[in-house]
This record gives structure tokens, sequence and C-alpha cells, in this order.
């Protein structure tokens, strides 16, 4: 049976890294893997527009924390055909940043809780109104806020890929690190991990259990 698998935490956690790491285990043992990327840049007007925003266009775009998460959502529910293709063609299929984004981020921004009304406004949006799949599993790539952002400094250094506007602001990953551990905490829509992703053997086998 198909599994649905979203790999969250903060910019710089290790996701991308995590998430190639997972797929070779997974396909060399002989499973059908899809993988999605959120936001889709380069493919989805709305995450281009978002990337804009956090880069600093689009006037005041980005002081909306629900005008920036509806981006999100509608890029998302653009792509709601093809996650529902590859869950009935694969074993797995894997997406690096997924709803739950939206929800921490969101209400890091706000200074809200998991149990907050941005959390439950994302939920009944993407979830209700868009109909989007809910993920079997949850994974946080749990590191520190530190390591995260230092790993997010060290990619800008060595890639020339200039922070956005949420990777450079120290406080907002500390917000959106205490919603992601309490959406984990009560399991939120489905059952979380939380890793430091050094084990990605054992997590591949854990999610496959
Ligand atoms: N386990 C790890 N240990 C050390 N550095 C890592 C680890 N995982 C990722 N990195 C490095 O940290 C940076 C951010 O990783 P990436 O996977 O792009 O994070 P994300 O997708 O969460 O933003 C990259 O330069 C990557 O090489
Ligand atoms: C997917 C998604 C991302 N975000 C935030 C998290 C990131 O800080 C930012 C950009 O996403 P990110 O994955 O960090 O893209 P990149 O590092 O490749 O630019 O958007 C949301 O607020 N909601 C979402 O639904």
């Amino acid at each position: 049976m198909s599994q649905l698998i979203a790999i969250e935490g903060l910019d710089g956690a290790g996701k991308n890294t995590l998430v190639t790491a997972l797929t070779a285990i997974w396909q060399s043992g002989g499973l059908r893997v899809a993988h999605f990327t959120f936001p889709r840049y380069g493919r989805s007007v709305h995450a281009d527009l978002a990337a804009e925003a956090l880069h600093g266009g689009h006037g005041d775009l980005r002081e909306s924390v629900y005008a920036m998460a509806l981006l999100f959502a509608l890029d998302r529910r653009a792509a709601h055909a093809s996650i529902a293709a590859a869950v009935a063609d694969c074993d797995i299929v894997i997406c690096d940043r997924y709803v739950a984004s939206n929800a921490a981020y969101n209400a890091g921004r706000l200074g809200q809780d998991a149990d907050g009304e941005v959390v439950t406004w994302v939920d009944e949006l993407e979830f209700g109104r868009f109909g989007l799949p809910v993920p079997d599993r949850h994974v946080l790539l749990g590191v520190t806020p530190e390591v995260a952002m230092s790993r997010a400094r060290g990619r800008e250094e060595s890639a020339a890929r200039e922070r956005d506007f949420y990777e450079r602001d120290n406080s907002l990953q500390h917000r959106v690190d205490v919603v992601y551990h309490q959406l984990a905490r009560t399991h939120w829509h489905s059952p979380w991990i939380v890793t430091d992703g050094a084990d990605p053997a054992e997590l591949a086998h854990r999610l496959r259990s």
C-alpha cells in the first residue's frame, strides 16, 4: 500500500539531504518512490511569487501572513492531481515540506501555538477545502535552530544562494521550531517521528515498519 510521508523542519535543517538519502535507500530496495519539493519554484506561479516576496519583491505582500500562506497553499493545490497520481502509482510519495510548513511558519510569524487560529485555518483550507491528501507519517528533522541557521548560512556562502526574509530572522526560526515540536508532540494529523537525520537507513526502515 502506498505511503505519503512529509518531511518537515527549519530552513537549513537538512530536509533536502535527508529526502535524497531516503529516496536512494528505498529505490535501491526496489521500491517505487516519487518525491515532491514545496514550494515548487519554477513550476508554480504561486511559489515563484512567494519566493520573490521573500526576497523583497511585490511591495508589502510578505508583511501579510495570510497572503503568504495562501500562495504556498495554492502551490500545493495546483499539485493535487500529480500527488494523487503518484500515490496511485508508487510505493512511497515523499514531500520535502508540505501542509505542516504552512502551519508552523505562520503560527511562528503570528506568535501563536499549534492549537491557535492560523493552524486551524491552514488545516481547514488545505486538507478541508482543497482536499489535499493527509500524510500517513510526518518526520520532523528536529535539529536545533542554531544548527539549522548555521547550515543555511554555510549554504549561502558556498552556493551563493542568498538567505530570504524568513531565513534571516533568528527569532522567527526559534518560534517556528517551538510550533513544529508542538505539532510533533500532538501527532498533528498522523504519527510524527522526530529525528536528527543522522541515520537515514534506520529512519527509512522505521518509516516502512
Ligand atoms: N547531517 C548533516 N550534517 C551536516 N551538514 C548537513 C547535513 N545535512 C545537510 N547538511 C548541509 O546543510 C545545508 C542545508 O541542507 P539542506 O538539505 O539543503 O537543508 P534544507 O532542505 O532543510 O533547507 C547544506 O549545505 C547541506 O549540505
Ligand atoms: C512550503 C512552505 C514554505 N514556507 C516557508 C518556509 C521557508 O522559510 C520559505 C521558503 O521555503 P524553502 O523550503 O525554505 O525554500 P528555499 O529554501 O528553497 O527557498 O517558505 C511556508 O511558510 N509555508 C509553506 O507551505
